[in-house]
């Protein structure tokens, strides 16, 4: 389970843009977050996959406490976590053919063997064809260098995904493509997912649960109601 409690986070200390704001995510589960624009939400994203160190609060992942975040963050949870952000382009070694920005995180873990081969069968699963991973980000489309960003999300086995607006710029037969991707990947692996976004119909349709930024700040455990029917 991800347990963020009461966290303030921010850019200055003296003005958090996220305050004292808890959310939990059980194992498993998808929850969808809205929220208006620059309410913070992907501050909150960022700091549930450890990229980004609060100010104060505290975070429990599988009931362990995270002490330390970034690269001092201990290898198995930062590996813990899949994430994908809305500009590819941003999130892309433009030096990097697709191939090899997907094997990216295997290399960091130094695990080598079977790259090659879980390359290709998570370039099958976002649909990239084989001509498409010898290209460099620059030769492909924002659309088909998301479905590369969410192949190297997946291919550590993450036990948690967060996508942050991943969708945000993509036309719907891309968005319902990665959207399939990752329940696939849910569905196999059970997998958590935090997904934050502005298209509710969409959070609604694809999440467990979607929450309003503003439910987060109020009492813990608000109960709020399930999107689907259980086992749906
Ligand atoms: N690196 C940064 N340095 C300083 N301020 C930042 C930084 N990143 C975000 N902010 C500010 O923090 C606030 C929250 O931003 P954040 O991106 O978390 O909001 P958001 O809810 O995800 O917005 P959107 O839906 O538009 O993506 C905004 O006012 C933004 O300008």
């Amino acid at each position: 389970m991800l347990e963020l409690h009461r966290i303030t986070a921010g850019y200055d200390r003296r003005a958090p843009v996220v305050r004292d704001v808890s959310l939990t995510v059980e194992p498993g589960e998808a929850v969808g977050l809205l929220g208006p624009s620059g309410c913070g939400k992907s501050t909150l994203a960022r700091v549930a996959s450890l990229v980004h160190r609060p100010d104060s609060g505290t975070y429990l992942i599988d009931g362990e406490s995270v002490r330390a975040w970034r690269h001092r963050a201990p290898r198995e949870q930062r590996t813990a976590f899949g994430v994908v952000f809305q500009q590819p382009r941003q999130a892309a070694d433009p030096r990097l053919r697709l191939t090899d920005l997907i094997a990216e995180p295997l290399r960091a873990a130094g695990r080598r063997t079977g790259a090659e081969e879980r390359v290709v069968e998570l370039a099958g699963r976002v649909g990239l064809s084989a001509e498409l991973l010898g290209r460099r980000p620059h030769e492909v489309s924002d659309g088909q260098l998301q479905r590369a960003c969410l192949a190297r999300a997946l291919v550590l086995r993450p036990r948690w995904l967060i996508c942050d607006e991943m969708t945000a710029m993509l036309d719907a037969s891309t968005t319902a493509a990665l959207v399939a991707a990752v329940e696939d990947y849910r569905r196999e692996s059970g997998a958590g997912l935090l997904t934050v976004g502005h298209d509710r119909t969409l959070l609604n349709r694809w999440c467990d649960r979607t929450v309003h930024w503003t439910e987060l700040t109020q009492a813990e455990n608000p109960s709020p109601p399930k999107n689907k029917p259980s086992g749906a």
